[in-house]
């Protein structure tokens, strides 16, 4: 085995290498079905330990795994701050370490910053396409950050939504997004425009408090989009509520067990979907606090072991998994290797 010190990949080289989050569908798909089979599947993953900043709001999560399947071995560390306003810093700063599984020599140090950006969109993307309504025609997007960005490009790159919408808690922010992706976006003044009648609803904030909340979610919420999308507000039923949200919730922020981005009704009321039970009852205040019920992984969706339900209201609440990370540096450092 050879011992040459490990090579250094940019974030600009890993933008370069991993142009686009479908990239990594294949290698995702395979992970979270691998990681929700158990010891069978291979994967290796603890629960990340995170660590407190505490005078700084900040966080530093680490994260390692092994995949049989790709060989490959990684840990990723992240750190998470807080919003504050005389902070230039990203809130979320990452490296990925990855590792020769054969002898444990730490082959290639890569920036983590694009690699979570665009493995967390590529997990949503896997997703939605497993339970958005069909045809799903409104995206809504809530936050207008990194990840923001990164779920706006993945999925207009692989769903025909015919409108999207933004909403952010500083709006400034949410104009600057949408007039800098170069397709149309609607900014949103409020939560409730945004979600009216929405098929898709991403959440991507830092919220540590519910922004999303079930009283727009018409009583049963077991709606599918046709209807809603098809249904102007001025014709609904009486009993009915005018406000409606869509029916496939991507909620990616709100990943401490005292952070909320979802109300208890819109939690209790959808099926709940979640990357990783463990971690889910461990670190998603969502989960914990509304008490409510997972259904499956999305690992288990993908194997088959448990039906999606497109038809219903959803709920993916998203914490991010090391393994996901492993495949997209391996990816990345693949492409580098051959010379990309
Ligand atoms: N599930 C996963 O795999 C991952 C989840 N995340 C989470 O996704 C969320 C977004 O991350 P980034 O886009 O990187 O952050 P960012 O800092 O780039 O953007 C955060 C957005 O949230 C908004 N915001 C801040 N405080 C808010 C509040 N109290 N209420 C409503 N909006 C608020 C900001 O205006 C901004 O638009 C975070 O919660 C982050 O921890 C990040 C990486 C991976
Ligand atoms: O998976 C990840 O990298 C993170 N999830 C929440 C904060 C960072």
């Amino acid at each position: 085995m050879s011992s040459a010190p490990p090579v250094f990949i940019s974030a600009a080289d890993v933008e370069r290498l991993l142009p686009r989050a479908s990239l990594l569908l294949p290698g995702l798909e395979a992970a979270l079905s691998n990681f929700s089979a158990g010891p069978a599947g291979g994967v290796e993953q603890p629960l990340r330990a995170v660590l407190r900043v505490r005078p700084y709001r900040g966080f530093l999560g680490v994260m390692p795994a092994y995949s049989a399947a790709d060989d490959a071995l990684s840990t990723k560390l992240v750190t998470f701050y807080e919003p504050r306003g005389d902070s230039a810093a990203p809130s979320h700063q990452a490296t990925v370490l990855l590792f020769d599984p054969r002898c444990g020599a730490l082959r290639a140090v890569l920036d983590g910053a694009v690699i979570t950006a665009k493995r967390t969109a590529a997990v949503s993307a896997i997703a939605t396409k497993l339970l958005m309504p069909r045809p799903a025609a409104v995206l809504c997007i809530l936050g207008a950050g990194v990840q923001a960005r990164s779920h706006y490009e993945a999925f207009t790159e692989l769903f025909d939504f015919t409108e999207v919408r933004l909403w952010n808690r500083t709006e400034q922010r949410a104009l600057q997004l949408a007039s800098s992706v170069g397709g149309a976006v609607r900014v949103c003044g409020t939560v409730r425009d945004a979600v009216c009648g929405a098929d898709v609803i991403v959440t991507v904030t830092m919220a540590t408090a519910p922004i999303l909340f079930g009283e727009w979610v018409k009583p049963g919420a077991h709606i599918n989009g046709k209807l809603l999308t098809e249904t102007a507000p001025g014709l609904l039923m009486e009993n009915m509520r005018p406000l409606v949200a869509g029916d496939a919730v991507q909620s990616v922020g709100a990943s401490r067990p005292d952070w909320r981005e979802l109300d208890d009704a819109l939690m209790k009321s959808s099926v709940l979907v979640v990357d990783s039970r463990e971690a889910a009852l461990a670190e998603s205040g969502d989960v914990i606090l509304s008490g409510a019920e997972i259904f499956a992984e999305l690992g288990e969706l993908l194997k088959g072991t448990k039906p999606a339900q497109p038809e219903k209201t959803t709920v993916f609440k998203s914490l991010g998994m090391a393994v996901e990370d492993t495949v997209a540096a391996k990816f990345v450092y693949d492409a580098w290797s051959a010379g990309n």
